[in-house]
């Protein structure tokens, strides 16, 4: 995992972003649904606690904050869809249970000692926003909106000056507990990003497996405008039952990874690239057009047929070719037509004797 992903998750794909998205849209329900029973539980404490001026207006306070946090339920349900309804929804929360602050910390304005539960809430709050896997940056901003809100609340209700021991205690405690807040939920974040490595990649190769690859034709397909077409490549390696069977499994593998790094270098970063199935790739194009795919297919099939793969045991070298099926897409193809297609024109291609390319038409 790089650095950069930690920071932000405009380094992550499109696809991943949708998962951490579905995982904090889940978790923060779960968190409103804990904070609604947790601050109207609340008042059995404060009955036992608080005098009765305090407890008067408290407790309406806190049902009327668990009122107001109900909303946000039905909301985390749309944050699944999109990040800013994610965005907004995370800091309405805040904005609430600021608010639920301030109120009262005011309501003790009259110098009666604060209980230790109310003072302590911000670092509660912090440390339950860890559940959350934020990028570092997002955590930053969380937290940078916590430490002002609430230091603004300590120096316009007590002190009105920054020169104050509890302040600075209030501020170094703030800043530990957002440092820690942080630190898990980056912990969290890379916990899912490896989790999702391992589900999606193949790990031979690294190529991405074919139940990322069948996500990512459906948001291409989704994405492609009426008149953009783009195009499939099923690759298949000919006759690997007998590289196998005549150099061992081992050089299989090495193959394998030869032929991958190959594809790769061929069709290039914007390419989307599969290993679809045991000597099987998959490429998918987006925004071209068949004639260009197969031109670029018959590239490929012309390097790995002259690049022999070197036995890493004995420094023999095998020869390798493929064939390929080749077959066009549009906004309205069912995906499935479209798999279909490039197996039958890859089919045509072991047919005619292997080693070559077929477009499907
Ligand atoms: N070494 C290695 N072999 C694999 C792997 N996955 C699948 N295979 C082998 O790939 C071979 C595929 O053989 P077949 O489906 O008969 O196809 P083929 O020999 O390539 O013949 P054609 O496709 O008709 O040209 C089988 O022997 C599998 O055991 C793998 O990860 N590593």
């Amino acid at each position: 995992m790089e650095l950069k992903e930690y920071w932000s998750d405009s380094y992550h794909s499109r696809d991943f972003k949708l998962i951490r998205i579905g995982v904090v849209a889940v978790r923060f329900r779960w968190l409103v649904a804990l904070l609604i029973i947790g601050i109207a539980g609340w008042i059995a404490v404060d009955w036992w606690v608080l005098d009765p001026a305090h407890f008067k207006l408290l407790w309406k306070v806190r049902l009327i904050t668990g009122v107001m946090l109900t909303p946000l339920l039905p909301l985390s349900y749309l944050c699944k869809l999109d990040r800013r309804w994610m965005v907004m929804s995370l800091y309405a929360l805040l904005g609430i249970l600021l608010l639920f602050n301030f109120v009262s910390l005011w309501s003790f304005r009259d110098g009666v000692p604060i209980p230790v539960g109310y003072v302590a809430f911000p670092y509660f709050l912090l440390a339950l926003l860890a559940v959350l896997p934020l990028p570092i940056r997002s955590g930053l901003r969380v937290a940078v909106v916590m430490i002002l809100v609430v230091l603004g609340t300590d120096y316009w209700l007590d002190s009105r000056t920054l020169d104050n021991g509890e302040l600075i205690d209030r501020i170094w405690l703030l800043l530990c507990f957002s440092l820690a807040m942080i630190w898990v939920q980056a912990g969290q974040l890379r916990m899912l990003l490896d989790l999702y490595r391992e589900s999606t990649r193949d790990p031979l190769t690294r190529l991405m497996n074919r139940r990322l690859f069948l996500r990512q034709l459906e948001a291409v397909r989704h994405d492609s405008s009426a008149g953009q077409p783009y195009t499939l490549i099923l690759l298949d390696l000919d006759k690997f039952k007998r590289i196998n069977d005549d150099h061992g499994h081992l050089m299989g593998d090495e193959v394998l990874v030869s032929v991958a790094t190959t594809i790769m270098d061929i069709f290039g970063q914007d390419a989307i690239v599969s290993r679809y199935g045991g000597e099987e790739f998959m490429v998918l194009l987006p925004e071209t057009r068949l004639e260009q795919a197969a031109r670029q297919a018959e590239t490929l099939r012309l390097a790995v047929e002259s690049q022999p793969v070197e036995n890493p045991l004995d420094e023999s070298e095998v020869m390798v070719t493929l064939s390929a099926g080749v077959v066009e897409g549009h906004h309205d193809s069912v995906p499935t037509d479209l798999l279909r297609q490039a197996d039958e024109a890859l089919y045509g291609a072991k047919s005619q004797g292997r080693n070559c390319v077929v477009a499907h038409r």
